[in-house]
């Protein structure tokens, strides 16, 4: 099966200052990784190179061709990004926001479809905003608005979905419900790249993790392997431990502790 994201010897810079070196890792259809490390480490910038908003050192290849060769309206058909900032400058009820989501489907002068609208009232209902369609976005609380992001990522349908901090915000149900929803589009064949702050969002969830160091150093590959005590401690520079609940991980900050 050839892999449907190839990052090689990626460099990510801001500002003069080297954030990740050599990265390389592959995602292959049905993959779930979560992407952690500190403020300003990098994770942003990762999504942003990855979907192709950001010229780096090194080769991203989606579905075996470089990743710059890709038409825009063709890469946004493999290819979803929520991006942490996704705010509109302009009214748009909740529906027509997940509809932007169909926008790489129809040609220049084309309206969306009665097929595009139930496509996104589907998505709409699985994070529980069905009720609120036709509301202003400018209207809902943070949580509500990240949701109708997210609804709107899902309804591009891409092969992968780039997914920056999608569960900021959310309320403790809702962030089950994401990420339920989440593995439901894992198991129908998408891969996910997902940021976070909360290393427990790995658990029962991630297939594989990328820890960004934010000074150069970086560690890719399965949960089992890569997220540990020892790993998360340095990653966050504050001690970690891991507890286990009802025969589930977990991982929590030592209290108590000064910070490094
Ligand atoms: N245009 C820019 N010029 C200079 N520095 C920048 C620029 N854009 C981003 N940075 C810096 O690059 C670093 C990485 O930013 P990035 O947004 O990728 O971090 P992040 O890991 O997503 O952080 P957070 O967890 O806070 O969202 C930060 O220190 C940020 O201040």
């Amino acid at each position: 099966m050839s892999a449907l994201l190839q990052v090689h010897d990626l460099a990510l810079r801001q500002g003069g200052r080297l954030l990740c070196a050599d990265l390389r890792f592959t995602v292959q259809a049905g993959q779930r990784w979560l992407v952690l490390g500190e403020n300003g480490s990098g994770k942003s910038t990762l999504l942003a190179a990855l979907a192709g908003w950001l010229a780096c050192p090194g080769r991203v290849e989606l579905a075996g061709r470089a990743l710059g060769d890709w038409p825009a309206r063709e890469r946004a058909r493999q290819l979803a990004w929520l991006n942490q900032h996704d705010d509109c400058p302009f009214p748009l009820s909740v529906r027509e926001k997940a509809l932007t989501g169909r926008h790489p489907h129809l040609g220049r002068w084309d309206w969306e479809s009665a097929a595009d609208v139930a496509l996104a009232e589907a998505q709409l209902a699985r994070l529980d905003l069905l009720d609120l369609a036709g509301r202003d976005l400018a209207t809902l609380s943070g949580g509500e608005r990240r949701r109708a992001g997210l609804a709107a990522s899902l309804t591009q349908q891409a092969a992968l979905l780039l997914l920056d901090e999608p569960l900021s915000q959310l309320d403790l149900r809702h962030q089950q419900q994401a990420l339920d929803v989440l593995a439901e589009e894992a198991a129908a064949g998408r891969a996910l790249i997902m940021v976070s702050h909360d290393p427990n969002h790995a658990i029962g969830f991630a297939s594989h993790v990328l820890l960004l160091y934010g000074d150069g150093r970086w560690q890719a590959g399965p949960v089992d392997e890569v997220l540990n005590e020892a790993n998360l401690s340095a990653l966050y520079r504050h001690p970690v431990q891991r507890g286990l609940i009802t025969g589930q991980p977990c991982f929590l900050p030592q209290r108590g502790q000064p910070c490094a």
